[in-house]
């Protein structure tokens, strides 16, 4: 345990970060592997109030694959995924809305409040915040050859409006995104939580976005030893392209390019299962996950 006298040290060493980011904004993205048990769930939203509360302007985007997973299996339907995309037909798009924006959001939400902080939940639909269309990927066959595939109901952010955002954050509220955007036409689609966060990182100009996960960050090979600790935004279609970034990681890096792309400066892919993390990733010095850099 740290005497008194310490933990004071610890308040004043954490002085020159809390004057940096002051007034600054940060997305954080909390995956739905990242939200393993409650105790640390409640670490991580207690650090999220703690960053509010000394003058940043945190806004979560949160996930909830597993969660989702879950409760289609008890409709007995299906869950198929492609390049870490969910496939959605309609009756997976119900599910998904009803968990992700009522379950996993409100949840955020209440918990937030009761440990002293002020949430408000939103989704892509809440003040035109998400506007989407349906996206198109290739994929490659056995034979090698690029063929399209179809998702369905799953969405690709056209136009991010983050005027309640920001009039939410001015009030003092940390805003608590739901990645379920809707179309030009009014259809409800199912978007990565990674591309929403790395949009509205965009479109709010963030300070920094932190996608929390259940990996220490990315890996080029096998084992920990492989984990780089830095990775320019040139590298990663490479990366992608060789399978040494797949599934759940493919949207998390493609996110942080359009981050990056739209002027976020700082990008960091960290461990959402340590405790912590992202205190250690703003607070000190400490190079925690991996770190993505244009060039
Ligand atoms: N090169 C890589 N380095 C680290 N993780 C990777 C890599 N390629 C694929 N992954 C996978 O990406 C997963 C993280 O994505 P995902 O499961 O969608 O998490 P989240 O719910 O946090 O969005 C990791 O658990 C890991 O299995
Ligand atoms: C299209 C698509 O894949 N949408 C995701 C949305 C939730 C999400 O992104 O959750 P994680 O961050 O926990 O993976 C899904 O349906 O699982």
């Amino acid at each position: 345990m740290l005497s008194a006298l310490e933990k004071a040290n610890v308040l004043t060493e954490a002085l020159p970060y809390i004057q940096k980011f002051a007034g600054k904004t940060i997305v954080i993205k909390y995956g739905g592997h990242a939200m393993v048990n409650p105790e640390l769930e409640e670490l991580v939203l207690k650090d999220i109030i703690l960053m509010k509360l000394v003058g940043m302007n945190p806004v979560i985007v949160h996930g909830g694959g597993p969660i989702i997973d879950k409760w289609l299996e008890k409709v007995d339907i299906k869950a198929r995924f492609v390049n870490g995309l969910r496939i959605t037909d309609e009756a997976t798009m119900e599910v998904v809305e009803m968990v992700l924006v009522g379950k996993v959001n409100k949840g955020i939400v209440n918990l937030i409040n009761r440990f002293g902080g002020k949430a408000v939940g939103l989704c892509g639909k809440d003040g035109n915040l998400v506007i989407a269309e349906k996206k198109q990927v290739t994929v490659k066959n056995q034979a090698g050859e690029e063929t399209f595939q179809d998702l369905g109901l799953v969405g690709e952010v056209v136009k991010v409006n983050p005027e309640i955002i920001q009039k939410l954050t001015e009030e003092g509220y940390i805003p608590v995104v739901s990645p379920v955007g809707v179309s030009s036409g009014g259809e409800t689609l199912n978007i990565n939580a990674d591309y929403v966060a790395g949009a509205l990182g965009g479109a709010l100009k963030a300070h920094k976005l932190v996608l929390l996960t259940d990996v220490e960050g990315i890996y080029l090979g096998e084992g920990r030893e492989s984990l780089a600790s830095r990775l320019t935004a040139s590298e990663i279609p490479r990366l992608i392209q060789e399978g040494v970034i797949k599934g759940g990681m493919i949207p998390k890096v493609e996110s942080c390019l359009a981050a990056l792309e739209k002027g976020v400066e700082n990008v960091h892919i960290v461990d959402g299962r340590k405790p912590h993390s992202m205190l250690l990733e703003i607070f000190t010095n400490e190079g925690i996950g991996t770190m993505v850099v244009k060039g």
